[in-house]
């Protein structure tokens, strides 16, 4: 109960974020988003170290394919203790189900198209309904909201305390796709990518160790469908035009905390962690336990 009560917008005290956004999948979700786009006001900047009141951090982690949106999304929760949800993986699980959806998602998927917002928002909403029951509060979205009628809709039936919007060069995003590994059998992420991209037009170079599976995974990698260099570079136009809207969404908001990765994993991050105001989180939180 306690769970539910944390995912309560004040306003309507008597439905949970996933009973609206199921809801808002619904025909009168048109309306909806018309009465919204009329509320739009400036917020204050959270403050990153504490989440709001009694509830649980509800944060998203925006940026291109590639990116490491959930390498670092997945590290955080497991920080925060709040669950980390990809809409990326609740339509691979669909898609790899034998269920009535998998063949049409499949088409658009390897294609490098978004699903619809209905089918998103019915997954995302059956998601958080298991999270709820298992008595999970709070969340790190990655990979939702992809769409401006996305975030309107979220807005709508929640507040997001803060919007990360990680940034890398393009040509390493289309090779961190391409080296994307993922365990057959634990569903961890790998990448066999060696990166080493020089400086040029002004830009800094950069490198990035590959990050490679265990013993007990390297056998079982697989690689995603839609990680070719065709379907990547239809993924990051579908970006640029479709989701980069989003990033102005939150940045009028005042909730977008722009994070350029300055290399792999060990060296940002510490430095994310920093940006986050996080970088002494676990003595902080031993120190008031
Ligand atoms: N919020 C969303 N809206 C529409 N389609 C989505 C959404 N999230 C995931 N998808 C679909 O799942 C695919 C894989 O998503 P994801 O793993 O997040 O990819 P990426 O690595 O490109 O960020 C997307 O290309 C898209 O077809």
């Amino acid at each position: 109960m306690a769970a539910i009560t944390r995912l309560l917008k004040p306003s309507s005290p008597s439905s949970s974020i996933y009973h609206s956004l199921l809801k808002r999948s619904g025909s009168t979700t048109t309306a909806v988003v018309s009465e919204i786009e009329s509320q739009h006001h400036q917020r204050p900047r959270p403050n990153l170290s504490d989440p709001k009141g009694s509830r649980n951090f509800q944060w998203v982690f925006l940026g291109c394919p590639g990116v490491g949106k959930g390498t670092y999304a997945s590290r955080l929760s497991t920080l925060l203790g709040v669950p980390h949800i990809a809409t990326g993986d609740l339509v691979r699980a669909e898609l790899s189900s034998s269920g009535p959806l998998s063949r049409q998602l499949a088409e658009i998927v390897n294609q490098g198209k978004l699903v619809s917002d209905e089918i998103i928002f019915n997954l995302l909403s059956k998601r958080l309904e298991t999270g709820e029951a298992k008595g999970e509060s709070g969340f790190i979205l990655d990979g939702f909201p992809r769409t401006i009628r996305q975030a309107e809709i979220l807005d709508e039936v929640t507040e997001i305390d803060l919007v990360v919007n990680l940034k890398l060069r393009e040509d390493v995003l289309v090779e961190k796709c391409l080296g994307r590994r993922i365990c057959s059998q634990c569903g961890k992420g790998f990448n066999v990518a060696s990166i080493n991209a020089k400086a040029e037009n002004g830009r800094p170079g950069m490198s990035m160790d590959p990050l490679l599976p265990p013993s007990h995974c390297a056998s079982k990698l697989i690689t995603r469908a839609d990680d070719t260099e065709e379907v990547v570079k239809a993924r990051l136009h579908v970006y640029q035009e479709t989701s980069k809207p989003v990033e102005d969404f939150y940045r009028d908001q005042g909730k977008l905390m722009e994070f350029d990765l300055p290399g792999g994993i060990p060296e940002s991050w510490p430095k994310l962690l920093e940006a986050l105001n996080l970088d002494d989180y676990e003595d902080k939180r031993s120190a008031m336990a």
